[in-house]
């Protein structure tokens, strides 16, 4: 640590070490703690913008010319690679002490075993873990510039240094350390120092004023496979690029941990450098909480290698969990034979390919749209093609069946079932299993919650059909004295 802080100070970064300290928490590592009792608004360091690592600012790019980088494609391959590349120079690297310094062991989900992966089985994260397109990346785009470029990167490091375990490490490290910084609109690279100072920015600031800048949090929701770019026309692929050149390391913002409801203090940017800012007053010797933008703890597990198990009304987890059921399953649910025509047109027409159910167990209304589009006639397929639009969300008996076989089918996918996992008792657990099967049951529960919600509802729907028939009866019988008594 002291090592890194040397090494923060002489590159220019600034911290307030009356404020802040870097110490070991067993459960989450390095961990930024108040040395003393620190104000909201105070400024607890910052870091400028050239010390920020990323393919802005490292010199790879420019030394292996636009073919070669161009080949590494608009994905993380670019990123990646510079880092192996900075790591390789040892002390000539500019990021020397920060590399030294960063963690070469995950518990992220590229890092777990088959068998640790199948605690996980009926969770849809599973499908989101990219190793496969990531070690894809590295053979066919990263190593082929490695072994042609041998100026720069010298064939006596590369089972050292450009390995696909160091690719995966340095991966990884982008995934749970990473910042979107844009550059400042209109800033000069080097600026003159009689200028105005610089207006902070909190892009997550809920002001609704002028937020132009920065990302405040570790990356959101980008993963090596989401940024591979597939076909897109020109101006897609300019605004990819531009997304991943935006993904920058940023030396010592990394070091604060995150935990749902705890955040109190957060990046903000100027046109010079990025200011992590207390937003709350922390007494002395709490932790110093960045956010990490409370992502569901199967996505927390999978990009960070952990999960915030809170105590909830009905178990442990976090009030950001959702459950996703795909289409495949809907539409296997739905029982229908000629189906592949209006999933198609679902699709063309925008439509989701998976439905995000979340805490408030409401049934997602366009996984209600798709079950009526599914249960047409085709009368009325015909209607909805030629109106293009997808039939409205309303919750009648048929797709009310369907949707609760999707449920159903949904839940099947967990090989534990709720009430055997309650026997569990995670105290006995080793953490992976523990965080496993707090993501699995957290999904089941939402699953079990919303099947329940759906019997209310419909009950609810047929009483009032019910009564509704019963009034038009006694209408149409004319008797309806106690009506009209009342009136
Ligand atoms: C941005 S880094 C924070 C610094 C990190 N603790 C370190 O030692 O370098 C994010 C990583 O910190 C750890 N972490 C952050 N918040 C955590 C929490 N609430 N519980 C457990 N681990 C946490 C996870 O390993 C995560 O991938």
């Amino acid at each position: 640590m002291a090592d890194f802080l040397h090494w923060f100070a002489s590159a220019g970064g600034t911290l307030d070490d009356t404020a802040v300290g870097i110490s070991y928490v067993p459960e989450s590592g390095r961990s930024a703690v108040a040395l003393r009792d620190v104000e909201e608004g105070e400024k607890l360091f910052a870091i400028p913008r050239s010390l920020l690592l990323s393919t802005r600012t490292s010199t790879l790019p420019s030394l292996l010319g636009d073919e070669d980088w161009k080949s590494l494609g608009d994905g993380w391959a670019g990123l990646i690679l510079c880092m192996m590349w900075e790591e390789a120079r040892g002390d000539e690297s500019k990021w020397a002490g920060y590399l030294r310094s960063m963690p070469t062991e995950f518990d992220s989900l590229m890092f777990w075993s088959e068998e640790e992966l199948g605690w996980l089985k009926g969770s849809l994260v599973l499908d989101k873990i990219g190793k496969d397109s990531a070690e894809r990346d590295y053979r066919e785009k990263v190593l082929p510039i490695v072994q042609k470029r041998s100026d720069l990167f010298p064939p006596s490091l590369l089972s050292s240094h450009y390995t696909l375990q160091n690719y995966h490490i340095q991966g990884s490290r982008i995934l749970s350390r990473s910042f979107t910084v844009s550059p400042w609109p209109g800033a000069a690279p080097e600026h003159d120092e009689d200028e105005e100072a610089p207006e902070l920015i909190d892009r997550s600031a809920a002001s609704g004023g002028d937020v132009l800048m920065g990302e405040v949090n570790v990356l959101g929701d980008d993963s090596q496979e989401d940024i591979d770019l597939g076909d897109l026309d020109d101006d897609e692929e300019d605004d990819e690029r531009e997304k991943t050149e935006d993904v920058a390391m940023v030396p010592m913002a990394d070091m604060l941990n995150a935990r749902c409801g705890c955040n109190n203090a957060r990046l903000f940017y100027t046109r010079d450098d990025l200011q992590m800012v207390a937003t709350k007053s922390i007494a002395k010797g709490e932790q110093i909480w960045n956010t990490y933008g409370d992502p569901p703890n199967s996505d927390l597990l999978r990009r960070y290698g952990y999960v915030d198990a809170l105590p909830l009304e009905a178990g442990v987890g976090s009030p950001s969990d959702v459950v996703e059921i795909n289409a495949d399953t809907v539409v296997e649910a739905a029982m229908v034979v000629s189906y592949q025509e209006r999933v198609d047109w679902w699709l063309e027409e925008g439509g989701d390919d998976a439905f995000v159910f979340d805490t408030t167990c409401d049934l997602p209304e366009d996984m209600l749209s798709l079950i009526r589009l599914l249960l047409l006639t085709q009368e009325e397929w015909e209607k909805a093609q030629s109106k293009g639009k997808p039939p409205r969300p309303k919750l009648d008996e048929k797709s009310y069946e369907v949707a609760k076989a999707a449920l159903q089918k949904r839940l099947a996918m967990y090989p534990l079932t709720l009430a055997e996992a309650m026997f569990v008792s995670l105290a006995e657990l080793s953490e992976r299993r523990r965080n496993a099967l707090i993501v699995t049951t957290a999904e089941q529960r939402i699953l079990h919650k919303t099947l329940e919600k759906l019997e209310t509802l419909k009950e609810a729907r047929l009483s009032k059909e019910g009564d509704g028939r019963k009034r038009r009866g006694d209408k149409e019988d004319g008797q309806g004295p106690a009506k009209k008594a009342r009136r």
